[in-house]
Formats: structure tokens, C-alpha cells, sequence
């Protein structure tokens, strides 16, 4: 019964920290306290009991109120005249910035999610007055609020609050010239300062020590998302974030992962842990195996410089399919705090085998001729060395050896320059045993086993695919999906993976960043493989621009028996 009340009141931050409309958290808990008082009353008194279970939760809610604690976790304050939030997109002039921060800020704000009295500055190299950057701002931005009623008018409000200071990035003294101006922006409310670093890897430090010793003076919190990359190998993130913390605590570092904003990625846990279906088949016994696949329909383009020192395996592999295996994978969390949730993905991280180099299959995209159009190799790319062997492509098997999985093949597939854009989690199912159908009936029922689909994009949808009857006479097979397709199902437009985290951040949401011991396990299964690929200077296979891949991945697959799931078999809607 109390766990069941710790839930509701946790749903209830979430959903209010959500909505402008419920900011007076205050009036909804004297609500949840009178709801208590009465319904309070059937709970017997033990006579040695000083408090019953809702007497506690009724005075844990009174003291709550009146808590920094609480105004912590629900991310918005009681005294919201008296403080104020500034946002510092550290590398202002970036491409991120331009085509994911700004936007993510702006439909924020639209949509009323910002905290009353806010503050957005650009700080950059770049040369640029307020103006210009409002200009960069309002010209860069296409999101999903473009379109909506009032559009204009909300943008000329919105960029009344952005300014620019430009500045080094190892400049304490630039530094401090922005902490005068935040200053005189804060007028001396409780002044909270998120910074936003969206700059390249090797100037990370240098920035957050600036901002960390002379740009920090609000006294109110001081949080800085971090982009990824973080480091290149376990050293090298290990150093990374031994350097971070000179300067900030872990709770101050939020180490983004974007895909971790993605709404059907969120959707994952609900799915998983919220309906009785599911949860009962998810292990060994039912699942054969797991895909996670990401495929991108364009080259590297203007990236190269970044991407040759990376590659697909750091890009996308490490991090984003990474974590989507650990929310798929962990064990039920005792609840849905963040730590609790990070350190149930730590655990199924440290439980999974390091991938093994005959596991892996890389590849490169080389130039093709389509229609009258040539597409470029990656080594067309000026910033790429003509010899590099860094992968576009990737296909992987990983185990996890415990209890849940063992020897369930999960695998990876990724690349850049194919022939669509998608990402999804494909889970394929086991034979029915004994099947009644198992003769011929119009469908192979050794391919049309059941397989659910998470499609995390485009056109986000969940389907599972079963085997039904053809209607009419006689007995024939199809294979058919239950489909929940968002666009259908749902009018409202699904919020960019950014402005979930943002937000977040601004109300001290850890749950989808990354934490220092989940970060160190990512790398500790990928580093062997990627330093044995690098040191044997092991050869991509090429595969042409726009192609399915280099075929080794089937073999790959084959390996474990597993058909890749997305050869365009499904009748998905
Ligand atoms: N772009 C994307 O789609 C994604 C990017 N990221 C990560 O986000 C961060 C920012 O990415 P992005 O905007 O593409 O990066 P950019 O290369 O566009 O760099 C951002 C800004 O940093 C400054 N800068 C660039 N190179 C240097 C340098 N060598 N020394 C000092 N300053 C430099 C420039 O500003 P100025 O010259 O004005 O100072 C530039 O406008 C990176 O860590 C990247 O890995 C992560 C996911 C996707
Ligand atoms: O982090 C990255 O993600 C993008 C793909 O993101 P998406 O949200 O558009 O799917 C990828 O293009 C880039 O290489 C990588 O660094």
C-alpha cells in the first residue's frame, strides 16, 4: 500500500514537472493529504506503533512541502519569482546547436515548459551580437512547433530572452565576463545555471573548469550536460571523467545520450514492465533472439573530420544501442528513481560478455551510381584520410551470461550510408513447440515465427507480428501485424528526444543520463575489440552508397542462427 502512494507520488512529480498548469505542487499535496485523512481511517493502529504506514506519509508529505529536497526532485520551486534558471549553449555557432539546442529551448518554451524567469545565452568563438544570434536562431529553427498557431509570436518572445557573449574557451577571464552578465540577468533572484556543452571533445575541460571557476557564482545549482563522445576507450573515458570531477560532482555532470529522449526508447520499460504479456516472456525461455539495428540513408557529410577518429562502433554502438540493450535487458528496478534504474542497467552491463573480434563485421560505404547520380565513398570525403579503415558499418553479437539471457545472441547492426533511415529493437521469438500448423499451410512457420517490433523511427510504431487464418474456406496461413502505429493512434506531435532532456536537466531528472560506472562498463565491452581492430588493422568490407550492407552480416547472423529481421519482409503498416 505505501509503495503503491511512493508510486503515485512519483507519476504525479513526473507528470506535474511536465505541465506549467500544475506548478503549484503545494495545493495538489494539501489534496493528497486530505485524501489521506480520509481514506486513512480503515488502517488499523497497532498499539505498538507510534505512526501507521499513511501517518508517516501523510507527515513525510507535510515536511516535504516545505523541503528543498522536494523541489529538487519535482524540478520546479515553490519561490518561482524569486529564481531563475540560465542556459548556456557553450559552442553556440555548432551545428548541435543550431539544429538540435536552440530548436529543443524554443518548443520548450512554447509549449510553457520553461521555468518563469529564464535565460538563454550562445557563448561561442564566433563573433556575434545579440541580434546575429537571434537571427541564427530564428532562421535555424525548424521544429515541430513551425507550424503551429502563434508560432511567430511566441519566437519574438522567445528570443527577447537570448543573448551571446563570445569567448575562448580556456578564458577564465571570458568566463567571468558572462558570469557579469548572467548576474546582472538574474537580478539577484536564487540564480540556476545549466551549461550546455556542445563543443568538440578536446576542449570539454578547458570549458567546464572556466565555467566551473569563474562562471558559476549563481547560488542556486550549477548543472553541465556533457555531449558525447565521452573518450574513445575505458583510459581515455576514465580520464575524461577523472577530469570532469575536479570541477564538478557527479549529480552536477549530465552525460546526455540523445536517444535516451527518444520516445518510443522511454516507451521500452512501460512496455515491458507495465503489461503482464510481456513481462513473463522476456528471458531465454520465449526469446531467441534480439536486434538492434540503426541505419541511416546518408554518408558522414560534413562530420568526416570527427567521424575517422570514431567510427561506427563508438558512434552509435557503445552508446545509443548500447543503452537501448540495457533498458531492454535489466532486471525490474525497486522503482523508477534514477538510481535505481542505473544501477539495474550497471548490473546487466557488467553481466555481458566483451565483444569478441570474430563477433564483429565491419564494413565501409564506397562510391555508387544511381539514376544519373554518383554518391560519394566515405573516403570521398576531404577530411577523411584516402586510406582510412574506420567502419561506417558494423554488425556485432553480444551475450549476457546470466540467469535472464544465457545464450540469447543480441544483435547489433549499424551504418551509415544505407538504404533507409531507421532505428528499431526487433525481438524474435521462439518456435511454438509441437505446433499444429507446423505442415504446409502457405506460411514457412519457420520464418513466421511471432516477432515484435519497437520502431523508435522513423514513423514510431509497435507492432507484433503473428500468425493468423487467410478468411474463407479452407485452412491457409498469413502472417499479419498487431500494429500500434503512433501517428494513427495519437494527434499529438512526439517532442524531439532533446527537449525531453533538457528539460530534465533543468528539473535535475537523472534517470536518462549516463552515470560514471554505467559509462565505464559500455567501454570495458567494446574497448578490446575496437583496440585488436585498430592494432590488426583489420580491413572493412565495402559495400556500395545506399546498399543493405556488406553481406558478412548475414553470415554473422547465420552464426547464431538468426535472420536479420528488417530484409523488408514485414508487412509493417
Ligand atoms: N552535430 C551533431 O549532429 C552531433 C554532435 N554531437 C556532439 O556535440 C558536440 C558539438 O557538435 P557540433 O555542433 O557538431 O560541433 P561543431 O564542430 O560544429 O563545433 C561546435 C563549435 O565549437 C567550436 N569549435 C569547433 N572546433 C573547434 C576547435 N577545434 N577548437 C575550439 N573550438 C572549436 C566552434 O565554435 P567557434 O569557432 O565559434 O568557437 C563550433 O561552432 C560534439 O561533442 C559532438 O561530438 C553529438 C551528437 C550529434
Ligand atoms: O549521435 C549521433 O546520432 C546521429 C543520429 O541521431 P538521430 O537522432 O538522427 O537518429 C548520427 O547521425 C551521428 O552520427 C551520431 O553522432
Amino acid at each position: 500500500m505505501l509503495r503503491c502512494f511512493f508510486n503515485v507520488k512519483q507519476n504525479r512529480i513526473k507528470m506535474l514537472s511536465s505541465c506549467k498548469m500544475f506548478k503549484s505542487h503545494i495545493h495538489t499535496n494539501i489534496i493528497l493529504y486530505l485524501f489521506l485523512c480520509t481514506g486513512a481511517v480503515a488502517t488499523k493502529v497497532s498499539p505498538v506503533e507510534k505512526e501507521t504506514p499513511i501517518e508517516k506519509l501523510k507527515s513525510e508529505l507535510l515536511s516535504v512541502t516545505s523541503s528543498n529536497e522536494w523541489d529538487e526532485k519535482a524540478g520546479f520551486d515553490i519561490n518561482e519569482n524569486e529564481s531563475t534558471v540560465s542556459i548556456t549553449v557553450v559552442g553556440a555557432s555548432g551545428d548541435l546547436a543550431k539544429k538540435k539546442i536552440f530548436p529543443a529551448l524554443f518548443a520548450l518554451y512554447y509549449e510553457g515548459c520553461l521555468p518563469k524567469h529564464f535565460t538563454v545565452y550562445g557563448y561561442a568563438r564566433s563573433k556575434m551580437t545579440d541580434a546575429e544570434l537571434r537571427n541564427m536562431v530564428s532562421k535555424t529553427l525548424t521544429c515541430r512547433i513551425d507550424k503551429r498557431e502563434n508560432c511567430g509570436e511566441k519566437m519574438e518572445e522567445f528570443l527577447k530572452r537570448c543573448f551571446y557573449h563570445s569567448g575562448q574557451y580556456d578564458s577564465e577571464e571570458n568566463f567571468a565576463q558572462l558570469d557579469k552578465k548572467l548576474k546582472e540577468h538574474e537580478g539577484g533572484k536564487v540564480s540556476n545555471r545549466l551549461f550546455y556543452l556542445s563543443i568538440p571533445p578536446n576542449i570539454f575541460i578547458d570549458a567546464v573548469k572556466c565555467a566551473s571557476s569563474s562562471a558559476s557564482s549563481g547560488n542556486g545549482w550549477t548543472r553541465v550536460i556533457v555531449e558525447k563522445p565521452f573518450g574513445r576507450d575505458s583510459d581515455s573515458s576514465a580520464a575524461l571523467t577523472k577530469a570532469l570531477k575536479q570541477y564538478l560532482t557527479e549529480d552536477q555532470i549530465f552525460r546526455i545520450d540523445h536517444y535516451l529522449g527518444k520516445e518510443l526508447v522511454e516507451n521500452l520499460s512501460v512496455l515491458r514492465f507495465s503489461n503482464l504479456i510481456f513481462e513473463p516472456l522476456w528471458s531465454r525461455q520465449y526469446i531467441r533472439n534480439v536486434q538492434l539495428i540503426f541505419s541511416e540513408d546518408f554518408g558522414t557529410e560534413g562530420r568526416g573530420g570527427y567521424f575517422d577518429h570514431y567510427g561506427i562502433i563508438r558512434d552509435i554502438m557503445q552508446n545509443h544501442l548500447l543503452q537501448i540493450l540495457a533498458l531492454f535487458a535489466m532486471e525490474t528496478p525497486v522503482s523508477l528513481d534514477a538510481e535505481d534504474i542505473r544501477n539495474e542497467k550497471v548490473k546487466v552491463l557488467r553481466s555481458m560478455r566483451p565483444l569478441q573480434l570474430e563477433d564483429v563485421v565491419i564494413g565501409q560505404y564506397k562510391s555508387h551510381s544511381k539514376g544519373g547520380v554518383t554518391y560519394p565513398a566515405y573516403t570521398d570525403d576531404k577530411t577523411v584520410p584516402k586510406d582510412s579503415l574506420t567502419p561506417t558499418f558494423a554488425a556485432a553479437a553480444l551475450f549476457i551470461d546470466n540467469a535472464r539471457w544465457d545464450g540469447v545472441p543480441f544483435l547489433m547492426k549499424a551504418g551509415k550510408a544505407l538504404h533507409n533511415k531507421r532505428a528499431e529493437i526487433r525481438v524474435q521469438f521462439r518456435h511454438v513447440p509441437g505446433n499444429l500448423y507446423n505442415r504446409n499451410f502457405g506460411t514457412d512457420l519457420d520464418q513466421a515465427t511471432n516477432e515484435l517490433v519497437i520502431r523508435v523511427q522513423p514513423d514510431e510504431a509497435i507492432y507484433l507480428k503473428i500468425n493468423n487464418k487467410v478468411p474463407g474456406l479452407g485452412m491457409r496461413l498469413d502472417c499479419s501485424n498487431l500494429n500500434l502505429h503512433y501517428a494513427a493512434r495519437y494527434s499529438k506531435e512526439i517532442p524531439d528526444a532533446y527537449e525531453r532532456l533538457l528539460l530534465d536537466a533543468i528539473e535535475g531528472e537523472r534517470r536518462l543520463f549516463i552515470r560514471s560506472d554505467e559509462l565505464d562498463a559500455a567501454w570495458s565491452l567494446f574497448t578490446p575489440v575496437l583496440a585488436e581492430l585498430e592494432e590488426k588493422k583489420i580491413m572493412p568490407e565495402y559495400y556500395p552508397y545506399g546498399s543493405r550492407g556488406p553481406v558478412g552480416a548475414h553470415y554473422l547472423a547465420a552464426r547464431y542462427n538468426v535472420r536479420w529481421g528488417d530484409l523488408g519482409l514485414d508487412q509493417s503498416a
